[in-house]
């Protein structure tokens, strides 16, 4: 059941993704403000993902057929109604006391696909019985295999339908909003999927550096990836691979799915924009895996970038706390059907009648657009 004391109705004048975000901080507890909107060090990734979707311009078509135009796809050979995701995001308690079954409930009414953070404030199994969505879980490798493996089990024991393995947080971004809010989760807030596991600690001594004394000991690496990829016979999707040789060796690895992220902008500063991050990832990929990109979608315009630069589908991350926190499920099916319906008229505008039709003749004047760095 989801807990139906926090707020409820989407508030007068709440149209668009920005508007949530303004009413959400308005609402939400400065420091879990913090951390929810908070990016790496100065900010500049966040940044650059929406400027480099918004230095983009597209190239309307007017007169198109739109007879049998719809949103509806293939990801990783599942059909699914439009191709925006939610993604995973941690501590959803924080901004709503439903949290993830809130979430989850507004997703399957959106028809939309959840992926479900390892550091989720519900279980995965509650969030599970609550979906009627395809539900992907995201899967922070663990101190050893047999814990990861534990987890794995209890994602296919629940029905989840892939695995989402985020690569690009072995430690912790430089989370300066945070550290100055002074963050710390509350008491109703944990992490119950991982209550109890080993967690890497330092063993620095004066002097020398925690992150390379003990943070790093448990890291995961290539050959992890590698013996996961033998565990299950789910589909496999790497999140965080900005770089086109990590997405070399991500498919010697035999992965699935290619999620292009730099985490919102939450990790390292200064990464690229994920457009550009999604444009070369896909120069060297070449169709072999489906790419997913995230970071900074807050448009249907952006998801027709996106897609135009060869993603096959988006994911959407802070807007998700924005909703729940604005209007719990209500937000949820409210923000993702926004996205639909911008999505729908960017489409009809520039004449695509299916998802498939939409290639890099949609923008202006073709892909080296201003707002991309090259
Ligand atoms: C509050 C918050 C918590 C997040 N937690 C996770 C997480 O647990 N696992 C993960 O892989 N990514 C996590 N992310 C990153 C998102 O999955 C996604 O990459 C990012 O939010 C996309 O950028 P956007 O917020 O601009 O849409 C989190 C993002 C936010 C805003
Ligand atoms: C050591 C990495 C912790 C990441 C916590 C959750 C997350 O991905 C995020 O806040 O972003």
């Amino acid at each position: 059941m989801s807990d139906t004391s926090g707020p409820s109705e989407v508030p007068p004048g709440v149209v668009s993704l920005g508007d949530y975000e303004r009413h959400a901080q308005a609402i939400l507890p400065a420091d879990a403000w913090a951390y929810i909107s908070g990016a790496g060090a100065d900010g500049l990734t966040r940044r650059w993902n929406r400027e480099a979707f918004d230095g983009m311009r597209l190239a309307g078509r007017v007169l198109a057929d739109m007879t049998d135009a719809g949103t509806d796809t293939m990801l990783m050979g599942m059909p699914m109604s439009m191709p925006v995701l939610v993604a995973p995001v941690a501590h959803q308690k924080l901004a709503h006391p439903g949290g993830e079954v809130a979430t989850v409930l507004g997703a399957s009414a959106a028809r939309a696909w959840m992926c479900v953070s390892t550091l989720a404030s519900t279980t995965l199994e509650e969030i599970a019985e609550a979906s009627q969505t395809t539900l992907i879980f995201q899967l922070y490798m663990q101190a050893s295999r047999e814990v990861t493996l534990s987890l794995v089990r209890r994602a296919e024991a629940a029905g989840y339908s892939a695995l989402m393995v985020t690569v690009d947080a072995p430690v912790n971004g430089v989370r300066n909003d945070e550290q100055r809010a002074g963050f710390r989760l509350p008491p109703h807030v944990a992490a119950v999927n991982v209550q109890g596991f080993p967690t890497p600690s330092s063993r620095a001594g004066p002097g020398e550096s925690p992150v390379f004394k003990g943070l790093l000991d448990t890291a995961p690496t290539w050959s992890d990836i590698e013996w996961l990829r033998q565990q299950t016979t789910l589909p496999v999707m790497l999140k965080g691979i900005t770089s086109p040789h990590d997405a070399e060796r991500a498919l010697s690895c035999g992965v699935d799915a290619i999620a292009v992220s730099n985490h919102g902008g939450r990790t390292l500063d200064t990464l690229p924009s994920s457009i550009e991050a999604l444009l070369a990832v896909a120069d060297t990929v070449r169709g072999r895996v489906p790419l997913v990109l995230d970071g900074g979608v807050r448009r249907g315009t952006d998801v027709l970038k996106a897609l135009a630069c060869g993603a096959s589908a988006v994911m959407v991350g802070a807007p998700v706390m924005h909703a729940l926190a604005v209007a719990g499920p209500v937000g949820i099916v409210h923000m993702l059907t926004i996205l639909r319906a911008e999505l729908e008229a960017a489409m009809a505008l520039t004449g695509c009648v299916r998802i498939d039709a939409i290639d890099e003749e949609i923008l202006w004047p073709g892909k080296d657009a201003p707002g991309l760095r090259s």
